[in-house]
């Protein structure tokens, strides 16, 4: 079945019955093969202007489902740098829509789509100032249309998505969003509300302790935006209550969680510059099978520096081990350090499995290509990377599933 969308002014005759050219619906056509016409619609919040003439446009790619990634994270916690990492196993360089708005949030590359939630805040800047909430409020987003929007891309309709304009702080007119191979919905709350998160084929949190959080912060906000360190301070603490109440919580649900935590191995260190990284994946999740040291299932603690790996102080650990996480079966990688030569970073993914590597070295290949990205040389940068090849895995397991065939990735 072929989809398509429908730009008209002038209402077919066949569905003159249930549009008007003044209302606030976008209509969106899906022709089957003998072009009988199934009617779907998405409600957009912008009227939207009819002139004489009609154009389809068809997705070829509207065929196959699309799969949906959902990724979870505080505002300044590593979600775009992760995209990249994610986008480039994939092949290809992501980019905003072309011809579109210059401020528009989305990327698009070959295989990926990645549209961030803030596009559906229900409220602009001035809005939650005048309500007195933030943008982690529930009641400044508005789930009913990121569930509708979502729903219809996974079922290969185009939508009219909604866009947050972060430089003006305005709502701007909706931009086109046809169906992807696969959908990545970044932000603050892909997992908050159960419609949406039951639609996501894998989810992930990016769990950025505070003390972390607060370092990055600085780094970018001071040095890069010339933000105070008095203000950085303040918005932290006025997020807080509302990232406790609403965005925290969804890490019970990812299928991974990416946990950033100070150093053990500086006593009492706060500079926030080596840290602690924990990789915890749900055990039993469908097309997803946990990486592991050595030997799976077991408790391993591995100090690889040596012969093989240069480290200068305080050194590398990583440690992997089954554990408990809000009651789920998990098991977790851990690596508290950071690498002084990314090329031999090949020691340490010869001794890890079940990578979804596509050819020994992979992981060293990705690292180093990326090797300007921040964390490049700590666990955030290493787990992103194998995190962006467990989908990729996923992603083939279920395209050759739905295609009755055995998956061909040679998997390590
Ligand atoms: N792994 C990392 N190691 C060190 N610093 C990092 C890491 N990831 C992110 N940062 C810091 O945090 C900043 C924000 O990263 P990034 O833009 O990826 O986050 P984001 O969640 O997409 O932010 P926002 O939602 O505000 O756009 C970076 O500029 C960098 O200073
Ligand atoms: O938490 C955020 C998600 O990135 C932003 O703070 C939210 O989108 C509000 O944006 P702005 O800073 O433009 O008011």
């Amino acid at each position: 079945m072929a989809v398509c969308t429908l730009y008209t002014t002038t209402t077919p005759s066949s569905l003159q019955s249930s549009s008007s050219p003044c209302s606030s619906t976008t209509r969106h056509l899906a022709f089957n093969q003998r072009q009988q016409v199934i009617f779907y619609s998405t409600t957009t919040r912008r009227t939207r202007s009819w002139s004489s003439s009609s154009t389809i446009s068809c997705s070829a790619a509207a065929a196959e489902k699309t799969i949906v990634i959902g990724l979870a994270a505080d505002s300044g916690c590593g979600k775009s740098t992760f995209m990249r990492r994610l986008t480039s196993v994939f092949g290809g360089a992501a980019e905003p829509p072309k011809g579109g708005n210059p401020d528009s949030n989305t990327l698009i590359s070959d295989t990926t789509t990645v549209i961030c939630l803030d596009d559906y805040h229900s409220l602009d800047r001035a809005g939650r100032k005048k309500e007195g909430v933030t943008a982690l409020d529930p009641r400044a987003n508005n789930f009913d249309l990121m569930y509708e929007q979502v729903r219809a891309l996974k079922d290969g309709v185009p939508v009219e998505k909604p866009i947050y304009n972060h430089v003006s702080g305005l709502l701007d007119p909706p931009e086109l969003i046809h169906p992807p191979k696969i959908l990545v919905i970044e932000g603050l709350h892909p997992m908050y509300d159960s419609r949406v998160r039951d639609l996501l084929d894998f989810s992930i949190y990016l769990d950025i302790s505070n003390e972390v959080k607060f370092a990055w912060k600085i780094q970018r906000d001071m040095a890069e935006r010339g933000h105070s360190l008095e203000s950085i301070k303040a918005s932290i603490e006025a997020r807080k209550p509302d990232f406790d109440a609403y965005i925290d919580p969804q890490k019970q649900y990812a299928d991974a969680v990416i946990e950033v935590l100070p150093t053990q191995l500086i006593p009492g260190d706060n500079e926030g510059k080596v840290l602690r990284v924990r990789l915890i994946m749900k055990e039993g999740v469908k097309y997803f099978s946990p990486v592991y040291l050595f030997d799976e299932g077991s408790t391993i603690s591995w100090i690889p520096c040596g012969r093989k790996l240069t480290c200068s102080y305080p050194g590398i650990k990583f440690n992997y081990g089954p554990d408990a996480y809000f009651s789920n079966e998990v098991s977790v990688l851990e690596m508290d350090g950071q690498f002084d030569r990314l090329d031999e970073l090949i020691y340490v993914e010869s001794h890890l499995s079940n990578i979804s590597t596509k050819f020994y070295g992979e992981v060293t290949q990705q690292m180093l290509k990326h090797s300007d990205f921040p964390g490049s040389n700590n666990g955030t940068g290493l787990f992103q990377t194998i995190v962006g090849l467990k989908i990729r895995d996923l992603f083939e397991q279920i395209v050759a599933e739905r295609a009755g065939a055995p998956a061909e990735a040679a998997r390590v």
